[in-house]
C-alpha cells in the first residue's frame, strides 16, 4: 500500500493482518476501512479495495483530487452508505455488529450543510442531536461556540459561518472521542474560515479526527497525518512530517549581479539549480549545513547575495508530488 518512493511506514500505518488483505478488527482502532470497494448503481466504481486505520488520537486529513472518492468514504464511515464489499468499522465494530450504534455514538460528524434540518431552531436542533446520542450538554456547547444569541433562530436563517459553528457544536454535544469533518470550511469567507479553525483547534486535541478537505493549508494547520486518495485507491497514509522529508527544501538566492551570474558561480558543484525569474533555487538536503559554505563560495567568486531564504515544502508541494508521481505512473 505504501506508494513507491515512500519512506518507512510509521507504526500506525496500514498493516495487512489477514491474508486476503483485510485488517483484523480492533476495538482500540476508532476508524477502520478494510478492503472497501464501492460501486454505485450504474456501475461507477468510487472506491477500490481501500484499507487504512486511524489510530486513537491521530489527526488525519483525507485528501485527493476531484472524484477520488473522499465523499464516498466519509459517507461510508458515517453509515450513510454501505460498501459493495469490504468492511467499515468504528472501534472494531462493523455495521452488522450489534454494538455498532453504540460505537457510532462515540463519533461526532460535521457535515458540509445542515441538510434536512434547516427549519429547526438552533435549540431544537441541538436537543434533537442530544436525544439521538442519548446524552450531551447543550449549555456547554452553546457557550463554547458562542451560540447564545442565536438559540431561537431557524437554521436556514443563519449565515454560512454560523451554520458551520452550529454543525460543530452539534457534533460535540455528546463529547465524542472521534470527529469526522466533511470540508468544514468549504464556501466560507476567510474570516469565517479562520473562526472555524480557531474552534477546531480548541476541540481537536485529545480526539481522533478525520478531516476531509480540499484546503491543503487547512489540512496542514490542523492535522499531522494524511491519507491521499486517487481514483478510488489509497496512494499513501503517512505523517506529514515524514512526507516532507521526501522533498528537499529549497534555498532561494538573489544576487546583485543577477541570476545568470549566480547560477554560473554555482555550476559544477553538484547542486540541482532551477531559475525562477530573478532568483535561483538550489535544492539542498540540509540548508543549515550547506548554505554558509555556498554563500562563502559566492562571495569569493564576486557574487553579492542580497537574499538567501530557506523554503520548506508545503503540503501542496507534497500533494502535487505524490499525485503527480502517481499520474505519471498511470
Ligand atoms: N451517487 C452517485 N452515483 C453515481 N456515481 C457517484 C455518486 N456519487 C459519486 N459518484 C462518483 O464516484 C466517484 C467518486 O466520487 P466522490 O464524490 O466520492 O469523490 P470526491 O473525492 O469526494 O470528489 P470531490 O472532491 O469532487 O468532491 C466519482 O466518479 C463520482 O462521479
Amino acid at each position: 500500500m505504501l506508494a513507491e518512493g515512500c519512506k518507512a511506514a510509521p507504526a500506525w500505518y496500514v498493516r495487512r493482518d489477514w491474508e486476503d488483505g483485510r485488517l483484523a478488527p480492533n476495538e482500540h482502532v476508532p476508524l477502520e476501512v478494510s478492503s472497501v470497494t464501492k460501486v454505485y448503481p450504474g456501475g461507477v466504481q468510487a472506491l477500490d479495495q481501500v484499507s487504512f486505520r486511524i489510530s486513537p488520537g491521530e489527526r488525519a486529513c483525507l485528501l485527493g483530487p476531484n472524484g477520488a472518492g473522499k465523499t464516498t468514504l466519509i459517507r461510508l464511515l458515517t453509515g450513510a452508505l454501505r460498501p459493495s464489499s469490504g468492511q467499515v468499522s468504528l472501534f472494531g465494530l462493523g455495521v452488522e455488529d450489534p454494538g455498532f450504534l453504540q460505537a457510532k455514538r462515540r463519533v461526532g460528524i460535521v457535515p458540509q450543510s445542515p441538510g434536512m434540518y434547516r427549519d429547526l431552531t438552533v435549540d431544537d436542533f441541538l436537543q434533537l442531536v442530544r436525544d439521538l446520542y442519548g446524552r450531551g450538554n447543550i449549555p456547554e456547547v452553546v457557550e463554547a461556540f458562542g451560540l447564545g444569541p442565536f438559540r431561537s433562530r431557524r437554521m436556514a436563517e443563519l449565515s454560512g459561518g454560523m451554520q458551520r459553528r452550529l454543525s460543530m457544536a452539534a457534533a460535540l454535544v455528546s463529547s465524542p472521542e472521534v470527529l469526522l469533518l466533511d470540508e468544514p470550511t468549504v464556501g466560507l469567507d476567510p474570516v469565517a474560515t479562520r473562526e472555524v479553525h480557531t474552534f477546531l483547534r480548541k476541540v481537536m486535541p485529545g480526539r481522533t479526527v478525520l478531516l476531509c478537505t480540499h484546503n491543503l493549508a487547512e489540512a496542514e494547520a490542523l492535522c499531522e497525518s494524511a491519507v491521499i486518495l486517487r481514483q478510488g485507491k489509497v496512494l499513501l497514509h503517512e505523517r506529514i512530517a515524514t512526507l516532507r522529508q521526501r522533498i528537499q527544501p529549497v534555498l532561494v538566492l538573489r544576487a546583485t549581479q543577477g541570476p545568470e551570474r549566480l547560477a554560473e558561480a554555482l555550476a559544477g558543484q553538484g547542486l540541482t539549480l532551477t531559475r525562477e525569474e530573478d532568483a535561483v533555487h538550489v535544492h539542498v538536503a540540509d540548508a543549515a549545513a550547506q548554505a554558509p559554505g555556498m554563500l562563502r563560495h559566492l562571495l569569493g567568486a564576486g557574487v553579492d547575495v542580497y537574499e538567501c531564504r530557506v523554503v520548506t515544502p508545503s503540503l501542496e508541494d507534497l500533494f502535487l508530488d505524490v499525485v503527480g508521481a502517481s499520474d505519471a505512473r498511470a
